[in-house]
């Protein structure tokens, strides 16, 4: 494929460092957003491939039986082909063969550097996902994979560092057409997403007993948000027997008409429940855009998201891993912990918030001899040991349909009722919020440091403070930020991962308990006017107005 020269945009200064998202890259990669200007341009996408193709051979010793080869896919992102072609120029430029598979999931990507079948060019030694997952449609970004995972933190910072070196020594639109089409690298395409979805399918009847279709009877409704998880109805749930009529967005749709893809997102789930239940379905299932984060919702609109997703799939590990330790993010509830640890009789480790922290500590405490085989997030990020640690929310949908089928094999009726009954027993909150309260910086306080350190210095302040307060008790095992029981509940203020924010999760009893651990973290960051607590005061002055009328 040879590469169109017109698509060069001109050379932009770029901090390439700024475009590192924790283990991801992300940035604007279309125009027209007053106040976000596209630093994420075609060059740019280049010389990441560029960046990333070095990195692969350094790292990865090619044995010089084959030339490496990167597989890449994208979401439904309206900037995903430019950027597909500009980043496979990059990785061709370098001399490794692309494998492109258009339209795919991010689990998808990586379980092709694990696939292994010669004619579809598997396995992958590198791959790329192109996403941005749930956030607005002028953004788009990259994930990287090779057969031992997603790439962190540090190889993100070295692939940009890389990268940055490349666009650095292309002085001219010349230099970057001339770049390209040295050596034999090749450029092809590949329908992957069907060999994925086949896997998939293979998964749910082995766990049946080999049975064609086992779903057979079901109705199953499926909400894609236009991202790319669409392929999930036909060519998983039909394959395996289930009807899906009332499924929804499952077109792509790089601008996001309907909702935002995004099972943490209120509208999104809104809109599956009542698909479910508009059409009587058993079961409802929404994706994230890229397909690593699902959510379901039962027969009657109740719904299998946050802590009652984990308690779900928790269930269902521990049935299969007595005693096992579930490995969760850190703004999961103290009803979960109960779950997990004396109906389940697993153990629960409340460890980070960041989908790669958790599965990277699920495979530290294997690695320590402490048994794991979940690692999942409120946000709807899931692995399991069984496969691979793949950060998948299709599999994780996989294993609630082993569930039904399972239920309906033995003979059980009841739809969804068999999912309802896993997580009966699960203690959960009258009120839960989550609060972001921003840190300015460019505040006289913070003294031109950087905001993490103010962050930490609000945290260690709060920290003091509840020491000293009888009512409230610091959780005495804790991985990130201040998490503090008190009033039946708990609050629990962290560092952001990626923004300048300060998150902060209260869960309790009744809205005057949650009202009353506002009015505690309020108190105690007081003396911090970078911090904007704008959020927390309008939550606290809902509640006085609401009372009041
Ligand atoms: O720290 P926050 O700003 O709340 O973001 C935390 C979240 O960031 C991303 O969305 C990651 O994919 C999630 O795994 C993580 O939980």
């Amino acid at each position: 494929m040879a590469a169109a020269p017109s698509t060069i945009s001109s050379l932009d200064n770029i901090d390439f460092q700024k475009l590192q998202n924790g283990s991801d890259i992300r940035g604007v990669a279309v125009a027209g957003v007053e106040g976000e200007p596209v630093n994420l341009t075609e060059p740019v996408a280049e010389a990441i491939g560029a960046g990333f193709a070095a990195w692969l051979l350094e790292k990865k010793k090619a044995d010089g039986s084959r030339r490496f080869r990167v597989s890449i896919g994208h979401d439904s992102r309206i900037s995903a082909e430019k950027l597909q072609d500009a980043i496979s120029q990059g990785i061709a430029g370098a001399g490794l063969d692309v494998i492109q598979y258009g339209l795919a999931s991010t689990p998808a990507m990586f379980n092709s550097t694990l696939t292994e079948d010669e004619a579809i060019f598997c396995p992958a030694d590198g791959s790329i996902m192109i996403t941005a997952s749930h956030l607005p449609f002028n953004r788009n970004g990259f994930k990287f994979f090779t057969n031992a995972g997603g790439l962190g933190k540090a190889d993100i910072k070295d692939i940009l560092g890389r990268a940055a070196e490349f666009y650095k020594n292309l002085n001219n639109r010349d230099d970057l057409i001339n770049s390209r089409g040295k050596g034999s690298a090749t450029i092809e395409k590949v329908d992957y997403m069907s060999v994925y979805a086949s896997d998939l399918v293979k998964a749910v009847r082995k766990a049946a007993g080999n049975k064609e279709k086992p779903l057979e009877g079901f109705h199953i409704v499926v909400d894609a948000g236009n991202g790319a998880g669409g392929f999930f109805a036909a060519k998983v749930l039909e394959p395996l027997g289930a009807i899906t009529s009332g499924s929804q967005f499952l077109e792509p749709d790089g601008l996001f008409p309907n909702h935002i893809p995004n099972p943490e997102d209120k509208t999104a789930m809104k809109a599956i429940t009542e698909a479910v239940l508009q059409n009587k379905a058993d079961l409802g299932i929404i994706f994230d855009t890229d397909v690593d984060r699902s959510a379901a919702v039962d027969s009657n609109g109740r719904e299998f998201n946050r802590n009652r997703l984990i308690a779900l799939m928790s269930a269902i590990v521990l049935e299969e891993h007595a005693g096992t330790t579930i490995v969760t993010d850190s703004v999961t509830s103290d009803g979960l912990t109960l779950f997990i640890e004396k109906k389940l009789g697993g153990k629960h480790h409340r460890f980070k918030r960041g989908y790669k922290n958790v599965i990277d500590e699920a495979i530290r405490l294997n690695s320590v001899g402490e048994e794991s085989h979940l690692a999942i997030e409120t946000s709807g990020h899931g692995a399991l040991k069984e496969n691979h640690w793949l950060d998948d929310g299709a599999y994780l949908m996989v294993k609630i349909l082993n569930k039904l089928a399972s239920a309906r094999a033995s003979g059980l009726g009841g739809g969804s009722q068999v999912l309802t009954d896993l997580v009966d027993g699960l203690q959960e909150p009258a009120v839960a919020v989550e609060l972001r309260l921003k840190i300015n910086q460019n505040h006289p306080d913070l003294q031109g440091g950087p905001f993490r350190d103010y962050g930490e210095a609000v945290l260690k302040h709060v920290e003091n403070l509840v020491a000293s307060d009888p009512k409230l008790l610091k959780a005495p095992v804790n991985y990130e930020g201040v998490r503090v029981s008190g009033f039946g509940g708990w609050f629990l203020l962290r560092l952001s991962l990626h923004d300048p924010v300060l998150p902060l999760n209260i869960e309790a009893p009744s809205h005057d308990d949650a009202i009353k651990l506002g009015l505690a973290v309020l108190a105690a960051v007081k003396e911090f006017p970078a911090l904007d607590t704008s959020a927390l005061d309008k939550f606290v002055q809902d509640h006085f107005e609401g009372s009041e009328s």
